[in-house]
C-alpha cells in the first residue's frame, strides 16, 4: 500500500498504478464474480467487472425490470444471467448487491450457498454491523469483506465510461483462506474505483449513514429549502431563488470546487463575496454540528439503522416512499428547478 499524506496525517491506500487491471485480472482469474441483485450498484459493478475482462454473471429474479434491464445491457440468460440462486452456487464470489434490507430477507439462501473458501462480498457494513438487527452472521470458513463506493451506482459506470475512477472504500471483516486482501483489492480495481481506502464494516456503515443524512444528501436539502424559503418570503422570485440557492451552486461554484478545492473557488469569487463568505461560515458550522452530533449518534446506537429495517419491511413502503419522492419533486424550489434546467442552452432544442 502506498504511504500519502492526506492534510498532514499519513494514510496507507491502494492506487491503481500499485495494483492496476492486469494484477486485478489475474488474481481473479479463477473467480466466478456472482453479483446478486441488479439495482444502483448491480449495474455498475457488474457492467465495469465485464468491461475489464472478468468473468462476471448476475443473479437477479426472473421476471423483474431489474432481469430486462441486465438483457438489454448484455447479460445472456443461461449463460451470463441466473436466478438469484443459481447464480449463487455458480459465483466463487458473492458480491451481496440487494438493498440493504432484502439482504435480510434473503440472507438463509445466500448462506446456504456459502461454501468453504467462496467469498462474500458487500458494498456497505451494514449487514454484519447491525448484525442483531439483520440476523447476517457468515459462517467461520468464508472471507468476508466490502468494497464501498463512494458515490451512486450511476456514476460509478459514468465515471468508468469516461475513463474515470470513483473513490471507494475496503474493508476485511474475515480473512478464511488467507487471499482476501489480495481478493478484495482485485474487486476493488474491477468495479472501477479511482483509489482505495481502508477503513472496518463499522467505521464504513457509520461514516456512510451520517454522510448520506448529512451534507450529500439530506442536510443539502435542508439548507436549500430554508435559503430558498426565505428569499421567496422576502419577495424574490422563483427564478432568483433558484439560481441563488442552487443553480450557480452546481453549475458553477461546485465544479470550481471539486477541481481545486474551496479556497480557489473563493479566491474566483468577488472580493465582496469572499469577505461575506469568510465572515459567515463558521456561523453556519456552528448552526449545524449540534445537529451533526445528533446524527451520529442516531446513527452509532443503531436507531437509523432500526428505523430503516421496519420502514422498508412495511408492505405499503415502496408507496410512501414513492409519495414522499413525488413531494419533494412538486415542491416549489424543485418545479422552478426543471424549468430552469429546460433553459439551459444545452438543453434547448435548436428553433428555426
Ligand atoms: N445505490 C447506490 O449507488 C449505493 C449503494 N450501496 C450499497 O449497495 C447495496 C445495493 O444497493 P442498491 O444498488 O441501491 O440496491 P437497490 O435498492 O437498487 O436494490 C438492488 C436489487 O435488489 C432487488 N431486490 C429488492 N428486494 C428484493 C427481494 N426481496 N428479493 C430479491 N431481490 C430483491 C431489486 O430487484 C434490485 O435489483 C446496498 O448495500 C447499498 O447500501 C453503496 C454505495 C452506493
Ligand atoms: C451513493 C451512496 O454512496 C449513498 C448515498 O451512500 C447510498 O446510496 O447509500
Ligand atoms: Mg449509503
Ligand atoms: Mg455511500
Amino acid at each position: 500500500m502506498a504511504k500519502l499524506n492526506f492534510g498532514g496525517v499519513e494514510e496507507n491506500v491502494v492506487t491503481r498504478e500499485e495494483f492496476p487491471l492486469s494484477k486485478a485480472q489475474e488474481v481473479l482469474s479463477k473467480e466466478t464474480v456472482a453479483v446478486i441483485g441488479y439495482g444502483v450498484q448491480g449495474p455498475g459493478q457488474a457492467l465495469n467487472q465485464k468491461d475489464n475482462g472478468i468473468n462476471v454473471i448476475v443473479g437477479q429474479r426472473k421476471n423483474s425490470k431489474s432481469w430486462d434491464k441486465a438483457v438489454r445491457d448484455g447479460f445472456v440468460p443461461g449463460e451470463t444471467l441466473f436466478d438469484i440462486e443459481e447464480a449463487l452456487e455458480k459465483g466463487t464470489i458473492i458480491c451481496y448487491l440487494l438493498s440493504d434490507a432484502a439482504q435480510i430477507e434473503l440472507w438463509p439462501t445466500v448462506k446456504k450457498h456459502l461454501t468453504a473458501g467462496k467469498a462474500l462480498y458487500f458494498s456497505h457494513g451494514f449487514g454484519i454491523t447491525f448484525n442483531e438487527q439483520t440476523g447476517i452472521v457468515p459462517p467461520a470458513d468464508v472471507d468476508v469483506f466490502l468494497v464501498a463506493p463512494k458515490g451512486s451506482g450511476t456514476s460509478l459506470r459514468r465515471m468508468f465510461l469516461e475513463g474515470r475512477g470513483l473513490n471507494s472504500s475496503f474493508a476485511i471483516f474475515q480473512d478464511a483462506t488467507g487471499k482476501a486482501w489480495e481478493r478484495v483489492i482485485a474487486l476493488g480495481i474491477a468495479v472501477g474505483s479511482g483509489y482505495l481506502f481502508e477503513t472496518d464494516f463499522k467505521k464504513e456503515v457509520f461514516s456512510d449513514l451520517t454522510g448520506e443524512r448529512g451534507t450529500l444528501m439530506g442536510c443539502i436539502q435542508g439548507i436549500f429549502a430554508a435559503q430558498y424559503e426565505v428569499l421567496r418570503s422576502k419577495g424574490h422570485t422563483p427564478s432568483e431563488a433558484f439560481n441563488e440557492t442552487v443553480e450557480e451552486l452546481t453549475q458553477s461554484l461546485m465544479p470550481l470546487v471539486a477541481e481545486n478545492g474551496m479556497d480557489w473557488m473563493y479566491a474566483n469569487c468577488s472580493t465582496t463575496a469572499q469577505r461575506g463568505a469568510l465572515d459567515w461560515w463558521k456561523k453556519f458550522r456552528d448552526a449545524t454540528k449540534p445537529v451533526f452530533e445528533e446524527l451520529y449518534e442516531s446513527v452509532a446506537t443503531g436507531k437509523e439503522s432500526q428505523r430503516s429495517i421496519d420502514l422498508n419491511s412495511q408492505p405499503d413502503y415502496r408507496e410512501k416512499l414513492d409519495a414522499e419522492l413525488k413531494e419533494l419533486r412538486d415542491s416549489e424550489i424543485w418545479q422552478a428547478g426543471k424549468t430552469v434546467r429546460g433553459l439551459r442552452p444545452e438543453n434547448q432544442t435548436v428553433e428555426a
